[in-house]
């Protein structure tokens, strides 16, 4: 593994990675992987979590296409130097922040969508100038393999690299050093990943899980709410990151929402879920008894049929679930939604305050100020109100986690701002020495006046304005000179 990250290490110092025109080719090239072998993709992915060739494409090949697009649109601008505001004291020189590539940097992907969570990062990893190592999810090992196959064909092999394998293969790379992790999975792991980069001082972006909540108002169109709901829940089987985990809500809203959820259930997947082409499985049998085991004990209010032969849990509901229940301590991860009951918004709030903090956080109201106030109140990754989901599919919102949930974030601009150093650089000229001596020693209190008259006024470089300071520098370093002189 050494020796594969420094050939990796080798080619990104030889500069190949950076200009635009090779980023811009490999950018390209994968948009030709994905559209020329759709086909074996789709397939893969539809192999690890039983979904349907549709599905795939809608839930995973749209948005690593979108992404593309996007850093194809924007790269020159993203990667271009941005001009810094200065002080008097560098009015005269070029201050800026360049974007620079961190060097070599491991993505490791989890497996629930294995091909979104493991190539949208590589995105703005290539996007940004690095060399990368990407390790998919050993659960999805259809897709992990596909990769494998495809990726060196369309990329540049001494710079991109697939490594598959399980908890030995992870470890063994998590002794390398890299420039950057990008890790999505669970918390537990998590903190492995942190603790083997802490050994390098390796920065982490982690995208983790948690207990996401939805609040359900009683001002609202509980219709539009429960069918929005119903999609983000059992899409993939319950099994994404930010489906909504359970819900928060009024007591006497209970049998609506079960009732209305459960004709939703009908229209999405027909009467019998367990033959629609849209329902995905659980990916496997440890997941599937984790998850049946959820079940104990719990009100069934709809579904709670599972078939272990297949993996197949149906969609479920479980009413006036207790707080302190199992349910409600980890995670679901499956297509099981507890309603827990609040009195009001504010014992929402303090429920959701009293937990870690969730990777989403979805609130459904007619009222604006409501919503505003439950976003106020808590603290989440992401929020999306009177929807599931959809902030995900914003690339110009910066995705990821806060807290227990995760910390950085990525998608669009703010993959390639995670995948890169932003380098302030202040290029002065050699003249100006006599204003200098303002900062040379022996100090005194003139030079600390005039040092804050020169520091402490900031200007953006308008015409007029950078004239008339000019002007301003002119005569004060005169009199500076002047007055230094004399001291
Ligand atoms: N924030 C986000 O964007 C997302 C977060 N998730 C979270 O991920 C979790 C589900 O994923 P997992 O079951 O964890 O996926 P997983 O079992 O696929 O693990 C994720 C990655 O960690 C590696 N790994 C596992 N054990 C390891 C160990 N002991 N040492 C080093 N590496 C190890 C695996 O090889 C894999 O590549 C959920 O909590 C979910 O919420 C999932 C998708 C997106
Ligand atoms: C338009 C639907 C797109 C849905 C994509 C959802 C991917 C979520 C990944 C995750 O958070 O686990």
């Amino acid at each position: 593994m050494e020796r594969q990250v420094q050939r990796l290490r080798q080619t990104f110092r030889s500069g190949r990675s950076r200009p635009l025109r090779f980023r811009l080719q490999q950018l390209e090239a994968l948009r030709r992987m994905v559209q020329e072998r759709e086909k074996d993709i789709l397939a893969a992915i539809a192999a690890d979590l039983s979904k349907s060739e549709l599905n795939a494409y809608s839930h995973e090949v749209i948005t690593i296409l979108g992404e593309i697009d996007f850093m194809l649109g924007n790269l020159p601008e993203l990667a271009s130097a941005r001009p810094a505001k200065k002080n008097l004291l560098t009015m005269m020189d070029e201050a800026y922040v360049q974007p620079e590539p961190l060097g070599v940097v491991l993505i490791i992907g989890a497996w629930n969508y294995p091909f979104v969570l493991t190539l949208q990062p590589l995105v703005g990893a290539i996007a940004a100038g690095n060399a990368a190592i990407v390790k998919p999810s050993e659960l999805s090992e259809n897709t992990a393999k596909i990769l494998a196959e495809l990726l060196p064909q369309y990329l540049d092999q001494d710079l991109y690299m697939i490594v598959n394998g399980g908890v030995e293969e992870t470890t063994e790379l998590l002794r390398q050093r890299f420039d950057h992790i990008l890790y999505t999975g669970n918390t537990a792991v998590g903190k492995i990943v942190m603790e083997a980069a802490a050994k390098h001082l390796t920065p982490v972006t982690l995208e983790l899980g948690g207990k996401s909540p939805c609040y359900i108002d009683r001002d609202c169109d509980l219709d539009v709410a429960c069918r929005r709901i119903t999609w983000g829940k059992y899409m993939n089987c319950g099994q994404t990151c930010i489906a909504p985990d359970y819900i928060l809500c009024e007591a006497s809203l209970q049998d609506q929402i079960v009732q209305k959820i459960k004709d939703t259930v009908k229209d999405f997947y027909g009467e019998n879920v367990k033959a629609s082409p849209d329902y995905e499985r659980i990916i496997n049998l440890r997941h599937f008894k984790r998850i049946k085991s959820l079940l104990e004990g719990q009100k069934i209010a709809f579904g709670g049929e599972t078939d272990e032969a297949t993996r197949y849990i149906a969609p479920t509901i479980l009413t006036d679930v207790d707080p302190n229940s199992k349910v409600m301590q980890e995670e679901i991860f499956g297509p099981i939604l507890p309603i827990v009951s609040v009195k009001n918004v504010e014992e929402a709030i303090n429920f959701i305050n009293d937990r870690e903090k969730p990777l989403a956080l979805y609130i459904f109201s007619h009222n604006n100020k409501l919503i505003k106030r439950v976003i106020d109140e808590t603290s989440s990754g992401g929020v999306t109100g009177n929807d599931v989901i959809m902030h995900f599919t914003v690339n110009s919102l910066p995705f990821g986690g806060v807290g227990a949930s995760g910390m950085g974030a990525y998608h669009g601009k703010y993959s390639f701002d995670t995948f890169s150093h932003q380098r302030p650089c202040l290029l002065k000229g050699l003249k100006g020495e006599s204003v200098n001596k303002l900062r040379y020693p022996p100090n005194s209190e003139s030079k600390v006046s005039w040092s804050k008259f020169f520091l402490l006024k900031q200007f953006n470089k308008g015409r007029l304005q950078l004239l008339l300071l000019v002007c301003l520098v002119a005569v004060a370093a005169v009199i500076v000179k002047f007055v230094l002189e004399r001291l």
